[in-house]
């Protein structure tokens, strides 16, 4: 997951896009990037980092135009380290186009290839994105060529582009001369949606609290397959651009990867997450007696709203007893085992009047490498706490994610192979309870009829594109690997030199 904003107006657009991307930050951590066109010309500023340090008031103010992109980055092919495939992506040719992208593709190794033989289009980073942009720019000159570029012309590029590539992706781009284009995978696997604001000003953005946050009225998410056309005019031109779409949204944007206040496919991401605490609370109370419990303690940020609900179902005090650091970023998303790890202790600590003596039930909104859970429950105890149970309101994550959410390898998955008990055991918690997938899916697609299911694969392990072949596997979990690596080493000599500055 990423996150993307593309904005289309009368009035310059930078400081728009900024306010955008810092609602959107919490989508990706390690780059950020803008781009604004002014007349047919492209000013871009994009580096690794957090948008509030990427972007200084001399870069703000080479960004002039009323039409942009931005975008915030979570790697999921490549490197976290590798300036270059920050986004936004820019190639000269047909017009000039730039584009922003939150996904994965999951056949990027295989096109390479064909974008050099028979495209003949060189691609000089490991980032999927640059196959992407070169893949439509090569559509678009297809369809374009010798004639002018119309609405028409350009949803029959996006239509090619969509039989080429395979995977998810949520898509802006700006053709230069022309206007914004915007599209959807077919499935719906990444979010987009788009709004205006009371003056006509056109936003598209992942995530509806961008729109909401910078004055925006949300129009309506862009349907699966879809794309959306808007000329330099204003004039808004839509089409679908797939057979058969169907909606089929990420499960993990609910459980993890959104933002509460955001509305996702017609579904509040909070009351989803209101909805996954009631249901494991049914849970927890058919295995264990809920008398056992003296305290729920939700492990912040994101686990608030089910541990507040799986509370109150249980009728048993809600407390705070971990005060967040708002300084240090979410870990999950972080470059690095090593880091990741750190972070737990610099960004959780342990109020101990309310641990001390009690059973304490921890709920956290997932678990995945088991890197925030094990610490905690440690911290737990540590505090003065009798008894530790956790409970997670997403099931067991037992299989790769090769859409978008970076844990390409089973290995690296704490329920991997492992039973309940086993990773009980490994958490160290006394008991351990999970929500059932089953249950998740029903109270979540509850809140939008006519959903045709959800991109779960991490739980279920189904991948609902159904073309991700067994090399393709092999390839993305080889390729993240040795980039893991080297975002291991650098993310262990950044720690080394900051332990040293410390001590
Ligand atoms: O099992 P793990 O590999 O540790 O991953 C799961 C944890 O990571 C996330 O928290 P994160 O700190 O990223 O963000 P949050 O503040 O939004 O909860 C998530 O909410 C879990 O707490
Ligand atoms: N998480 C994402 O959406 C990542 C986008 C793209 N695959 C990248 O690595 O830059
Ligand atoms: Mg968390």
């Amino acid at each position: 997951m990423c996150g993307i904003v593309g904005v289309l107006s009368k009035q310059p657009v930078n400081q728009l896009i900024y306010d955008a991307l810092l609602l959107l930050q919490h989508r990706g951590q390690d780059a950020a990037g803008i781009v604004t066109m002014q007349g047919n010309k492209c000013f871009m500023h994009k580096a690794r980092g957090m948008v509030r340090d990427v972007f200084r008031t001399r870069n703000m103010r080479a960004l002039p135009g009323t039409v942009g992109l931005g975008q915030v980055r979570y790697p999921t092919a490549g490197n976290a380290y590798n300036e270059e495939e920050a986004q936004p992506f820019y190639v000269n040719a047909p017009f000039g186009l730039v584009l922003v992208h939150n996904g994965n593709l999951t056949n990027a190794h295989a096109l390479k290839d064909e974008l050099f033989q028979n495209d003949r289009r060189h691609i000089n980073t490991e980032s999927d994105t640059e196959v992407l942009i070169n893949v439509l720019a090569h559509e678009i000159e297809r369809v374009a060529r010798d004639l002018p570029l119309t609405p028409d012309s350009i949803f029959e590029a996006v239509r090619a582009v969509q039989k080429r590539i395979k995977g998810s992706y949520a898509v802006i781009a700006l053709i230069a001369g022309h206007g914004l284009l915007a599209f959807r995978d077919p499935f719906g696997i990444r979010p987009l949606c788009f709004g205006q604001a009371e003056d006509g000003e056109f936003m598209v953005a992942s995530e509806s609290v961008a729109l909401e946050g910078t004055g925006h009225k949300l129009v309506r998410d862009v349907a699966p397959g879809e794309a959306l056309f808007i000329d330099t005019a204003g004039r808004v031109h839509t089409q679908q651009c797939n057979d058969n779409p169907t909606l089929n949204p990420c499960m993990f944007e609910f459980v993890y990867l959104a933002r509460p206040d955001s509305v996702m496919d017609g579904i509040s991401v909070y009351q989803a997450r209101l909805n996954m605490g009631e249901t494991l609370a049914q849970r927890l109370i058919s295995t264990m007696p809920p008398s056992d419990i003296d305290v729920v303690i939700p492990i912040p940020e994101s686990s608030r709203p089910s541990a507040m609900q799986l509370a109150h179902r249980i009728g048993k005090p809600y407390r705070e007893g971990f005060v967040k650091n708002r300084y240090v970023g979410r870990t999950f998303i972080m470059p690095g085992q090593g880091a990741r790890k750190k972070s737990v202790r610099q960004k959780l600590n342990a109020i101990g009047l309310e641990f001390k003596g009690r059973n304490v039930l921890l709920v956290d909104d997932s678990i995945v490498r088991g890197t925030t859970s094990k610490e905690i429950v440690q911290m737990a105890r540590e505090a003065g706490a009798r008894k530790v149970y956790l409970a997670s309101a997403a099931p067991p994550v037992r299989y790769p994610n090769v859409y978008g959410i970076d844990m390409p390898t089973s290995e690296e998955l704490i329920a991997h192979n492992r039973t309940i008990e086993e990773i009980r055991a490994y958490i160290g918690a006394d008991a351990l309870i999970y929500q059932d997938v089953d249950a998740m899916k029903r109270v979540v697609a509850a809140l939008r009829p006519g959903l045709n299911g959800f991109e779960a694969s991490c739980f279920d392990g189904q991948y609902v594109t159904g073309d991700v072949s067994v090399e393709d596997f092999a390839t993305i979990q080889a390729q993240r690997k040795s980039q893991g690596d080297e975002e291991e080493d650098s993310a262990r000599s950044r720690l080394a030199l900051q332990s040293r500055a410390e001590g």
